[in-house]
């Protein structure tokens, strides 16, 4: 696979290849490595070759000015060499190298090739070659110049000639070297001549021009079998036009003619019995042995055809590749060498878009089911991927049935829809004539069973005259209703799943489109052959990568990544990022979990990151690297990131605007985790809206924290509930500050000095009059019995007050704190004459749901009761349910607290990760 790129379908530009943009700035990066991992094939047919192959001179006239220049380079077997073999040598002993034209870039290059041709212990060796890189770019360019009169071409044909009399004065020396620059010479004023020809007249033939470009395979097969002889392994080389023979077929293809290339190449060992032979690719001779080329991925094309007339062992395409891999590297970082691949599965990936090996170069060898490799010729110790028959390494779980992920952009979707097409032959026929008659070529086509609607992808450049040309042909039926529409959806994207044995199991769509739809995409078109190779889906561009990512993930690494945006880096926002950075690396060993912190935001600044903070060091970057707090821009730097398929929103703030944005995020299909109470405590009505959104979309919303801290009191309710018991009251002591400070409100000890301990310990609101006002309990009454089904509004919950009339109307936190302490008394007073009575103070909430009431108060329990019992920040919560009814369900525990409330939080993290396919 030399590169990941989308070649158009449109009949004319086939094979273009077009680099695209790096998507990635992280893969932007590490640019050197994926130039080795995804080259940019040279063009073959490059823009010069078309505007060539217009002009044709009856076949007869320049069929024989070629057969004659064709003569020298006839003569490449040594006389002493031929030896008479009655049978062409065939099978297992044959092995078949490719070397493209980077393998065969410089002379150290070509020197690297030799070695590796002399080290392949086959008995017998047939390597093609490519001409050097950029040779055949070179070659079209003068040819291109001398029909436009433009007389640089002899400064180009310079050029050639110093290329390879350079490269090989490096490489030989003597007689080979001697040789080779005579046959050069030769070559090259033969050349000059014909492009002098080319230029008086105008025009170049396609053959003409075609017996130019071929040199550049002509020199470079030279060199490297003299290279090869220099060691003193006895080498030739062919001139494939003398054995490959083709018929052209259409724009730019041609169909080998096996049976006539089978003949010439068993005349061509008779004369030459060389054990090591090294052959021209991309260059063959029609029937009438006027030469001709083998088009776009040429020098693959020969290989298999030659591997298929000696019936080879195997071919090996050496490239810059490691091989094949699982997705486009540039887009999933994650993607794999893929091992194995069957023809049909290489075939679908060339396809879409991944240029693993043009299809037509697998049908020649896959008639003898001979392997093609794919090796990386600067990393000889990859093993590569191998295409063949059966895939081998089979291990029959559903994962492995799925292969590989590619994607095809600048789509559009067009539908044609209407009840009138029910039943109507021909109405398929109209549609796709229309659409051939204006030369679009059709990507994928669905039609549903009803016949309702026929929907089909073609390039979005086309799509105009598409519709114009649907539109045109159907006015009638539009104007009389049999058809209601022609739509055009623009900005499409496929994604294609190749997966030889799809066929064959069960769930491989269910798990796609369970991934696709955890990761909000929505699927506009599906195709699927009945040869299940491949599952096509049509969906918005924008969401292309990110689907690509959420599926390649699931069937290859079931790692879940997930981009994390954290609001709030107070208390317990920063002891969350502190529990992140300490545990992310384990999730990534040993749950295949990624979770990629992209950004923080606080009140003031907040820091943003393409590829996931480095959490060692977020305090100091938060600081250094902040920009203005903007959460618009950071909820849309979150969602634009396609990278990630998932993304969730942790809001560690108490702020009240900050939930009032859920709704919105989780349309936009953002994750929501939160300890802040505000959302689910705020107005019923809202709380209802977005609790609907939220169960009807496959977007999560947890909220553990908001309640008991990291205590499981909503994950247990939901539970209860779940499984059909009946919730039938929730009492409790809810809040960790207010049973702090009655756990530690002993002695001599003052009520405003263990307020401020709370505060101090992390345990109150980031206003302690949150708690002292009962406000916080009340909110987490109401979080619990809207769960359990109460429509109750925080107003409907009376609420006994600990905050002095007089302190009410502080006007910060600060001053409430600095006047507490005179309000002691008070408070002295109260716990005495509750010791007075053997009692201790508590402060309690009370979900009531048989009579649909709150209550929320300070009540005194007598010196055995499970609530006197408590110490620290604990919170107790007993659940009386149908099932529990005698004795009640009781959660116990710290229920604040920087570790417990971030922990749980962190917990909900990981809920939402094994919610999106993160292993159990
Ligand atoms: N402390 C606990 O034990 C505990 C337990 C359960 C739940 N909670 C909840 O956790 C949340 C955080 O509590 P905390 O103790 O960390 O509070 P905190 O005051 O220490 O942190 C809140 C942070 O949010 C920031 N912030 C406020 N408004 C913001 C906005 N609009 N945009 C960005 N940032 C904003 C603040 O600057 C601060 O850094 C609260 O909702 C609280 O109810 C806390
Ligand atoms: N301030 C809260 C934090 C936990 O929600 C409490 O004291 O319980
Ligand atoms: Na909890």
């Amino acid at each position: 696979m030399r590169s990941l790129t989308v070649a158009s379908r449109h009949p004319g530009a086939a094979f273009s290849t077009r680099r695209r943009p790096l998507l990635h700035p992280a893969a932007a990066g590490r640019d050197s490595t994926f130039q080795r991992c995804w080259r940019w094939e040279k063009t073959q047919d490059s823009s010069f070759g078309s505007s060539l192959r217009t002009s044709r001179l009856p076949r007869t006239v320049h069929g024989d000015i070629l057969k004659n220049l064709l003569a020298p380079t006839a003569g490449a077997v040594s006389v002493e060499q031929a030896e008479a073999i009655a049978d062409l040598p065939k099978g297992e002993m044959w092995s078949v190298h490719k070397f493209g034209g980077t393998c065969m870039g410089t002379s150290e290059r070509i020197h690297n090739v030799a070695d590796i041709v002399l080290r392949d212990p086959s008995e017998r060796k047939l390597v093609v070659v490519s001409a050097m890189s950029k040779v055949t770019d070179m070659m079209y360019n003068l040819v291109n110049k001398a029909q436009s009169r433009d007389d640089s071409y002899i400064a180009v044909l310079d050029e050639v000639f110093d290329k390879h009399m350079t490269t090989a004065k490096d490489l030989l020396a003597g007689e080979d070297l001697a040789r080779f620059l005579s046959q050069l010479h030769a070559d090259i004023s033969n050349l000059k001549a014909m492009l002098r020809a080319i230029y008086i007249a105008g025009h170049a033939t396609e053959s003409f021009s075609d017996f130019v470009v071929g040199h550049g395979e002509l020199w470079s097969a030279q060199m490297l079998s003299y290279a090869i002889q220099k060691s003193g392994t006895p080498c030739s080389w062919m001139d494939t036009r003398e054995v490959l023979v083709v018929n052209p077929s259409g724009a730019n293809q041609v169909d080998p003619d096996y049976l006539e290339s089978e003949k010439r190449l068993e005349k061509w060992f008779s004369r030459c019995p060389a054990e090591t032979i090294i052959a021209t690719g991309f260059i063959a001779s029609t029937p009438e042995n006027i030469p001709t080329t083998l088009k776009r991925d040429g020098s693959d094309f020969s290989a298999a055809i030659i591997g298929s007339l000696v019936k080879a062992r195997q071919v090996t395409i050496w490239t810059d590749v490691d091989g094949v891999f699982s997705a486009d590297p540039r887009k999933v970082s994650e993607a794999v060498i893929l091992s194995t691949l069957s023809y049909q599965e290489a075939w679908e990936m060339s396809y879409f878009g991944a240029n693993v090996l043009h299809p037509r170069t697998i049908i020649p060898v896959m008639k003898y089911n001979i392997p093609i490799v794919i090796r990386n010729i600067f990393n000889t110790s990859a093993p590569g991927t191998m295409i063949c028959q059966q895939p081998a390494n089979e291990n029959g779980d559903l994962e492995a049935c799925v292969k590989a992920f590619a994607t095809i952009d600048k789509l559009a979707l067009v539908n044609v829809e209407g009840t009138g097409m029910a039943g109507v032959p021909g109405t398929a026929n109209a549609i796709f004539g229309a659409v051939k008659d204006v030369g679009a070529n059709v990507i994928m086509i669905s039609q549903a069973s009803s016949e309702h609607s026929v929907c089909f992808a073609v390039p979005e450049k086309e799509v105009a005259l598409v519709s114009a040309a649907l539109h045109a042909r159907f006015r009638e039926a539009l104007a009389a209703g049999r058809l209601s529409k022609v739509e055009v959806i623009h900005n499409c994207s496929i994604l294609a799943t190749v997966g030889l044995r799809m066929a064959s199991t069960p769930g491989v769509s269910a798990t796609l489109f369970d991934a696709l739809a955890k990761a909000n995409i929505n699927v506009r078109a599906i195709a699927q052959g009945c040869s299940e190779y491949n599952i096509t889906i049509v969906l918005k561009q924008e969401d292309c990568v990110r689907a690509l990512r959420a599926a390649h993930s699931r069937f290859f690494l079931s790692k879940t990544t997930l981009a994390v945006g954290i609001i709030g880096p107070g208390l317990i926002g920063r002891t969350l990022l502190n529990q992140l950075k300490d545990q992310a690396a384990v999730l990534k060993e040993n749950m295949n979990i990624d979770l990629r912190v992209m950004g923080i935001a606080g009140s003031r600044t907040m820091l943003l990151s393409d590829i996931g903070v480095d959490l060692t060091q977020w305090k100091e970057k938060l600081q250094t690297e902040a920009e203005p707090a903007n959460l618009d821009k950071f909820v849309h730097h979150l969602s634009e990131n396609h990278f990630f398929p998932n993304r969730v929103l942790v809001d560690c703030t108490a702020d009240t605007s900050v939930a009032s944005h859920y709704y919105d995020w989780l349309k936009k299909g953002i994750h929501v985790i939160t300890p802040n109470k505000k959302a689910n405590s705020g107005p019923l009505d809202r709380y209802l809206k977005l609790r609907t959104l939220q169960r009807a979309s496959y977007t999560h919303y947890f909220y553990e924290a908001t309640v008991g801290a990291g205590l499981p009191i909503i994950s247990t309710l939901r539970g209860l509930l779940e499984t059909g018991d009946k919730i039938l009251r929730i009492e409790g002591i809810f809040s960790g500050t207010l049973s702090y400070i009655f756990n530690n409100f002993e002695g001599a000890r003052t009520f405003s000095d263990v307020v401020a301990e709370a505060k101090k310990a992390g345990y109150t609101e980031p206003d302690p009059r949150d708690d002292l006002s009962g406000t916080d309990v009340a909110r987490k009454v109401i979080i619990l019995a809207r769960e359990s089904g109460l429509g109750l509004e925080l107003s409907d919950i009376p609420v006994r007050s600990l905050v002095p009339e007089a302190l009410k109307s502080c006007t910060s936190a600060d001053e409430y704190m600095q006047k507490l302490p005179s309000f002691d008394e008070d408070w002295a007073r109260e716990r005495k004459n509750a010791e007075a009575a053997g009692e201790v103070l508590r402060y309690v909430g009370v979900v009531d749901v048989v009579n649909k009431k709150g209550q929320v108060e300070l009540r005194a329990y007598k010196r055995d009761h499970p609530f006197a019992q408590l110490s620290g920040s604990d919170n107790i919560i007993a659940f009386t349910t149908s099932r529990y009814k005698d004795q009640p369900l009781i959660v116990r525990g710290p229920g604040a607290g920087a570790e417990v409330t971030a922990g749980g939080v962190f917990c909900d993290i990981l809920r939402l990760s094994s919610y999106l396919g993160a292993p159990s």
